[in-house]
């Protein structure tokens, strides 16, 4: 059972402590404001987070959907949670309420697919954040392109996005025509978690449908017995797909990067922001500048090379496809301009002609 979930022998070897202490692995698939659902070998439980979880100090250390759990089984209190075996990937935010409070809003994501929509204009700032949350988090990006159907020249934009995208794969897609879903598909392997991240309306509903395919309401459906002895009938949010594989989806996991939107780049990587701003010389090149803080920080460890090579990259890109979009948008101002100008004289002889 819990193999389908991504169980592998990394996760079974963390888990060894727990096992001696008598508990049972399991994997979150639903929070709800009373607990979480989880599945396990023994099937699918309701399970309550100890009192030690609940008083952790730092939100990160609650548990979250994808998270994987060291559960006690009781028949007559129900299940609960002791502890969140080590994360492998974690998308964050900040708290709405505070600055410094992260909060888990999915753990264990393999693939981030970040969705936009063929039909939409292409916004790179956009897309590059989303991007950005997904590196972040250590999930792989997949960058998808949907209704493909409504597009006249779907290349052109694969292209223009391929160049901002860093090296990840950039796929077409059309839920309502059937195209490029095994293409999708195909990037998530059994026992690995997707998520779909992007803007309402680019298709993602229609998306995680098509992945289900019929078994959509059979596989979401949570229905149990609440504390006052009421049916409710819930939603899974980590959920098998029939291909192999899973896909997580709360509309937590789906704005993630809008929160940041505004401040782009610097809010996502701050301590690259931070460092930078560290360095001895204002226009520190970071190459072998003395006093500049980001070599100190590749030097020790304390920064990751693949993380600061994904802000350089992102970074250029970026300012290369925003120059590119300006020029495009200078042209095209100029030849409204020129043809304002061709009707303002056309005007202007035909009101000559008529007099
Ligand atoms: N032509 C066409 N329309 C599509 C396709 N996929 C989705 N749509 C339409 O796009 C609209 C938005 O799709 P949704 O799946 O609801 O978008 P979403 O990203 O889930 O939006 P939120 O729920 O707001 O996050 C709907 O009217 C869909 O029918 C497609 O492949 N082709
Ligand atoms: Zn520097």
């Amino acid at each position: 059972m819990i193999k389908q979930y991504g169980w592998s022998d990394a996760l079974a070897k963390a888990f060894e402590p727990h096992a001696r202490a008598g508990h049972a692995p399991g994997r979150i698939v639903a929070q709800h404001r009373d607990g979480y659902q989880v599945a396990t070998d023994e099937g699918e439980l309701r399970a309550k987070a100890s009192g030690r979880l609940m008083h952790a100090a730092e939100e990160a250390e609650h548990p979250a959907v994808g998270d994987w759990v060291a559960l006690s089984l009781n028949p007559t209190q129900g299940a609960t949670l002791h502890a969140i075996l080590p994360r492998r990937t974690a998308f964050v935010r900040r708290a709405a309420d505070s600055v410094q409070t992260l909060q888990v809003i999915a753990a264990n994501i393999d693939v981030a697919f970040v969705v936009t929509s063929l039909n939409a204009d292409l916004n790179p700032r956009r897309i590059e954040r989303y991007l950005a949350a997904a590196w972040q988090s250590g999930a792989r990006p997949v960058v998808v392109l949907t209704k493909s159907d409504l597009a006249d020249d779907p290349q052109g934009q694969v292209d223009a996005i391929a160049a901002l995208a860093a090296g990840c794969p950039v796929l077409t897609v059309s839920a309502r025509q059937g195209q490029g879903l095994a293409a999708l598909l195909a990037q998530v392997a059994p026992g690995e978690t997707c998520v779909l991240i992007g803007s309402s309306g680019v298709g993602k509903s229609t998306l995680v449908n098509a992945f289900l395919g019929e078994e959509r309401m059979a596989t979401q459906a949570i229905r149990e017995t609440d504390d006052q002895g009421r049916h409710t009938t819930s939603h899974r949010q980590l959920v098998l797909l029939p291909s192999g594989g899973l896909i997580l989806d709360t509309p937590g996991i789906r704005e993630v990067g809008l929160i940041d939107a505004e401040e782009g780049l610097g809010v996502v990587f701050d301590d690259i922001e931070h460092l930078i701003r560290t360095c001895k010389f204002n226009d520190c090149g970071h190459v072998k500048e003395p006093g500049c803080a980001v070599r100190g920080a590749l030097d020790s460890g304390a920064l990751d090379p693949a993380r600061w090579a994904h802000f350089q990259k992102l970074g250029a890109e970026l300012a290369a496809v925003q120059s590119k979009a300006e020029r495009l948008a200078n042209d095209a101002e100029r030849r409204r301009l020129a043809g304002l100008q061709k009707t303002y004289r056309a005007t202007k002889r035909n009101a000559r002609s008529g007099d």
